[in-house]
């Protein structure tokens, strides 16, 4: 298939993925796209009955776009696609999303051919994914570097959520018996391609970059 290859983050919530995306969206604008399958901009869409297919958006310029749900006016993200239930739930059953979850009576997920899309526009699609998206990924043919991003340490990375602020003892704890099996996993031969463990910041970017160099390459090299 033409097109840059798409690119899976995964790894334990506070390993400093989003902090590397941001990165790397701002160094080479109009590179990537990405998938925002941790349903980060699900409140925006709480009050919607309308039901996203994929949750694609690309890394230009996002122009939010609004749609009338039940004569309520709410925001969107203006790449996500939408549909009625029944199909998406077809769709599901069918093996087309790698990603999917019910929220408030909706169902969202990342359909593969949201993924294709994005390649085909000639940008590099990030799949921010867990290890259940990884398993999912791994039966497709959409042929990803599979990249797993790692904290030094358990007590490192406790220290990272804690001073983040964004979690309740409870949650926080959640978290952290999920980092214990993800860092279990993340060991096992012929799951990532490389596993980058996030001590310096700079240095974790730099092996980042280092890997994703031909693929960010191919696709400048389109744009010019
Ligand atoms: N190398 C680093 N050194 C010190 N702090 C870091 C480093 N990398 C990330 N952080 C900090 O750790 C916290 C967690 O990082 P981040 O939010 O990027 O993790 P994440 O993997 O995206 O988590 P989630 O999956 O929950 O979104 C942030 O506050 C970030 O600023």
């Amino acid at each position: 298939m033409a097109g840059p290859r798409p690119v899976v983050l995964s790894g334990p919530s506070g390993a400093g993925k989003s902090t590397l995306m941001k990165r790397l969206l701002k160094d080479y604008e109009g590179v990537f796209g990405f998938s925002m399958s941790r349903l980060n901009m699900l409140p925006m869409l709480l009050g919607a009955t309308l039901l996203p297919v994929a949750d694609v958006f690309s890394s230009k310029d996002v122009v939010m776009s609004t749609a009338i749900s039940e004569g309520r006016k709410v925001t969107c993200p203006p790449d996500y696609h939408y549909t009625t239930r029944e199909a998406m739930q077809e769709g599901i059953d069918n093996g087309d999303f790698i990603e999917n979850a019910e929220f408030s009576g909706n169902l969202y997920g990342t359909s593969k051919s949201a993924i294709e899309d994005v390649r085909a526009q000639n940008l590099i699609c990030i799949l921010d994914v867990d290890i259940q998206g990884v398993r999912n990924i791994k039966k497709t043919d959409l042929d990803p570097i599979y990249i797993s991003i790692q904290p030094p340490s358990m007590e490192i990375l406790e220290t990272r959520l804690r001073d983040r602020q964004t979690e309740t003892e409870e949650s926080l704890q959640k978290r952290l018996e999920a980092a214990r099996q993800d860092m279990e996993l993340s060991k096992e031969p012929g799951v990532f391609d490389v596993v980058i463990i996030n001590d310096d910041l700079d240095k974790a970017y730099e092996e980042l970059t280092a890997i994703l160099i031909d693929e960010i390459k191919k696709v400048q090299e389109v744009k010019s």
